[in-house]
């Protein structure tokens, strides 16, 4: 029985969302803005990398030319010159939010059909009575921050007084989230886990995606580095998923990185965690000799919009794209007849564009394996679980 492996390059978008305006949007183009600023010499970064954008394995897929479907433009670079070896298109996105669980939802066949609840840009950013009641049940002196931020530059600035007052940093941003910060050792781990299990109770009721536990260590403001120990606590998605179908049709399902906490750890079978895209690559090559016949792994490399993305770095951006690309081969190799990669992404996160967010872009489906016809211009991301479980002979479709 064949078998189905979903990557999803977190925030890799290519441009082009019909409706990046009303978020902002429009003009953004992760993967366009990266390569243009490699050609021109602006990703150098010496020991790291240099030059022209290198993707050879995901060109010869067909990126170069699912980059044409969604913007009428093939970024430097990723012209290949031959037919490409897969199946390629890009995709829009249906739901409403530019966030990570609507993008794998969607992905997997559940569109949000809803708003999500948001946090306004105001300072302070949370409403009053939110935070009295986290700071009361979570038996909390008060919290720092309130507020939109970046969060790497919110622990630079707080993490000192954070650490002296016992306060945890809490911040939201674009996204339907509620993020609390705190050190490791001085506030303690499982303490932060607990404050952000007070606090996913509260914001149920204002609809809010995700409470994320942000721990960080470090002693002054320039070594604060926040750790793998990071938890995502979301809701479970609304409506059944190519997880679900998966699972009730008895499939083997491997779940690598953030998925399971993506999706509530409904139907995520086997899930695999791992920190950093290297780790997230070594465990989706066990998972691919591992994989049962007929089975789904899905799987997330989130280095590309927590690390680069949210960082506005292009240069790190690049690396870890071409990081990436070199060790697909890797995949390919242990691939069994009849296998189907689908390699797309969730939004985009152009680390050229202003602020710190994501940015509303169509994203690549690319396929390699079984079928390789041109995908052409997918309007819903759910045709990624469509294809996907129509592959693995499972009787189930997303309604698109
Ligand atoms: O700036 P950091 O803390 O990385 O936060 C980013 O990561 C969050 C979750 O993906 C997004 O909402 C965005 O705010
Ligand atoms: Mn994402
Ligand atoms: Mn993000």
């Amino acid at each position: 029985m064949p078998r189905a492996f979903v990557l999803v390059l977190d925030s890799v978008g290519i441009g082009g969302a019909p409706d990046a305006a009303r978020y902002g949007d429009a003009g953004a183009d992760t993967v366009g803005h990266i390569a243009e600023a490699c050609a021109r010499g602006a990703a150098d970064r010496p020991g790291l990398r240099t030059g022209p954008l290198a993707l050879p394995n995901l060109a010869r897929l067909g990126l170069g030319e699912a980059c044409r479907l969604a913007t009428g433009r093939v970024p430097p670079g990723l012209a290949d010159g031959g037919t490409p070896a897969g199946g390629f298109g890009c995709a829009a996105e249906t739901s409403r939010g530019k966030d990570t669980p609507s993008g794998h939802w969607e992905i997997a066949g559940c569109p949000v059909t809803f708003d999500w609840g948001y946090f306004p840009k105001t300072m302070p950013s949370f409403p009053p009575d939110l935070v009295a009641a986290l700071c009361r049940e979570a038996d909390l002196p008060g919290i720092l921050g309130d507020c939109h931020a970046s969060g790497t530059e919110i622990i630079a600035a707080l993490g000192e007084e954070h650490v002296r007052t016992g306060r945890p940093i809490c911040y939201t941003s674009a996204d339907s989230v509620f993020q609390i910060a705190a050190h490791e050792e001085a506030f303690g781990l499982d303490r932060l886990y607990a404050v952000c299990r007070v606090a996913r109770r509260l914001v149920d009721p204002l609809t809010v995606g995700r409470v994320i536990a942000r721990p960080f260590t470090g002693a002054t403001r320039d070594g604060f580095v926040r750790t793998g120990n990071r938890k995502d606590l979301a809701v479970p998605p609304p409506a059944a998923t190519m997880l679900d179908a998966a699972e009730a049709a008895g499939r083997d399902v491997i779940t690598v990185g953030k998925i399971g906490d993506i999706f509530a750890h409904r139907s995520t079978g086997r899930e695999w965690p791992a920190s950093g895209n290297a780790a997230l690559l070594d465990r989706t090559l066990d998972g691919a000799d591992a994989l049962a016949d007929g089975g789904l792994l899905f799987a997330n490399f989130i280095d590309f919009d927590s690390l680069y993305g949210h960082r506005r770095d292009v240069a790190g951006y690049a690396a870890a794209l071409e990081a990436f690309d070199r060790r697909l081969p890797e995949l390919f190799a242990r691939l069994r007849t009849g296998d189907l990669v689908v390699i797309t992404a969730d939004h985009g996160c152009d680390p050229t564009w202003p602020g710190t967010d994501h940015t509303r872009e169509q994203v690549p489906v690319l396929t390699y394996g079984a079928g390789t016809a041109p995908l052409g211009r997918m309007p819903s991301y759910a045709a990624i679980a469509a294809m996907v479980t129509r592959h693995l002979a499972i009787g189930w479709r997303p309604a698109i």
